[in-house]
């Protein structure tokens, strides 16, 4: 007898093993990453949705928190064929459900061949196929989830000291530790803002770039975020990762739109053309920009020819699609923060000419 069912939204409930127990429904996903399990657990981008690892044993290495990168567990519960008793116990305590003993090949097959889709769990002793659809057939579209910033964000400014000179003003719409490191470690000052900060926040510190987040959900529900860039249009340099590249690019005249099943995992090749050098990226969206507006393509994913990378010189922007840094994943394109700082100092040092 199973303890633990799958609603799919197209109708297959599949049986599983509970690990941590509990009901959730979410957006069902996966990740092709073979490591950096307690990364992507943390990751703020996965709120709201179900997280499939398709590398068939997670935990193999333990759970240590100084890997998080935030405070709590961000998706709605994990699916994997092997969870390991840390990651099972760490779930459970932080509440939420987990199951394995599945063949995530087939949930994995699936979720290419008919997108990213609504997804019920039910899991322990009590549970039952139906409490599974019913959760499933509760799911509401990621899109529908309008205020999901609030969910990640910081509810109060604060700062991060990196002893330099640069002073970074990061829209938090779900920002990952590292990313706030990644500048820190290069002496940046990061002021850490509320997603639904005004102009006027952003204005109080004085900022040398506006920096806007990683992030969950539906990039068009970011409205605050993109009435800020539409306000420093042209007049601070503006850099963003993931959901930022696409409130950036939204703001600015383009538009985004939903893939099929997004890009989740730590080799995802993209290549510059500038320089026609291909790195290997980590990645997590389920959205892409379909327009760019004012702003040009620097750099595109070789699987499939998305935009990566995104560039103006006339309003100083920087953007990349994909996660530069990593965490999990490899390191080739951490020198996207050295870009983003000499953006906030050259352009000071021409305000100042
Ligand atoms: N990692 C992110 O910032 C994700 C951005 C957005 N939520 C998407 O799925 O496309």
């Amino acid at each position: 007898m199973s303890d633990a069912y799958i609603a799919l939204a197209d109708g297959r409930v599949l049986e599983a093993r509970a690990r941590a127990p509990g009901r959730t429904r979410g957006e069902l996903v996966f990740t092709t990453a073979y490591t950096g399990y307690e990364e992507s657990l943390t990751d703020p981008s996965y709120a709201e949705q179900i997280l499939t690892f398709s590398y068939p044993l997670i935990g193999n290495y333990g759970v240590r928190s100084e890997r998080f990168e935030s405070d709590s567990v961000q998706p709605r519960a994990a699916i994997a064929r092997e969870l390991t008793d840390d990651v099972a116990d760490w779930l459970a305590e932080e509440g939420v459900p987990a199951v394995d003993h599945v063949d995530t090949r087939e949930i994995v097959t699936t979720v290419r061949e008919e997108g990213a889709m609504a997804c019920g769990i039910a899991a322990g002793p009590d549970a039952t196929p139906e409490d599974a659809v019913a959760e499933m057939e509760a799911c509401e579209p990621m899109s529908d989830h309008v205020d999901i910033g609030a969910q990640v964000s910081v509810a109060e400014p604060t700062v991060h000291e990196g002893g330099g000179d640069v002073d970074v003003a990061m829209l938090d719409c779900g920002a990952k530790g590292s990313i706030i490191s990644s500048l820190t470690e290069r002496g940046a000052d990061v002021h850490v803002l509320p997603y639904d900060a005004t102009a006027e926040d952003v204005a109080a510190v004085d900022p040398d770039v506006l920096f806007v987040s990683n992030g969950p959900g539906d990039p068009e529900n970011f409205v605050a975020a993109q009435a800020v860039v539409d306000e420093f249009a042209g007049d601070l340099p503006m850099a963003g990762i993931c959901l930022g590249q696409q409130v950036i690019t939204s703001a600015l005249g383009g538009s985004t739109e939903k893939m099929a099943f997004g890009h989740r995992g730590v080799n995802q090749p993209v290549k510059d053309l500038r320089t026609d050098k291909v790195v290997m990226t980590t990645q997590n969206h389920g959205y892409t920009v379909d327009d760019t507006g004012p702003l040009e393509v620097t750099q595109v994913n070789v699987n499939d020819d998305t935009v990566e990378g995104l560039d103006s010189e006339e309003l100083e922007v920087i953007t990349r699609q994909y996660h530069p840094e990593a965490n999990p994943g490899p390191h080739d394109s951490l020198g996207f923060f050295d870009e983003v700082l000499d953006l906030a100092t050259s352009s000071r040092r021409v305000a100042a000419d």
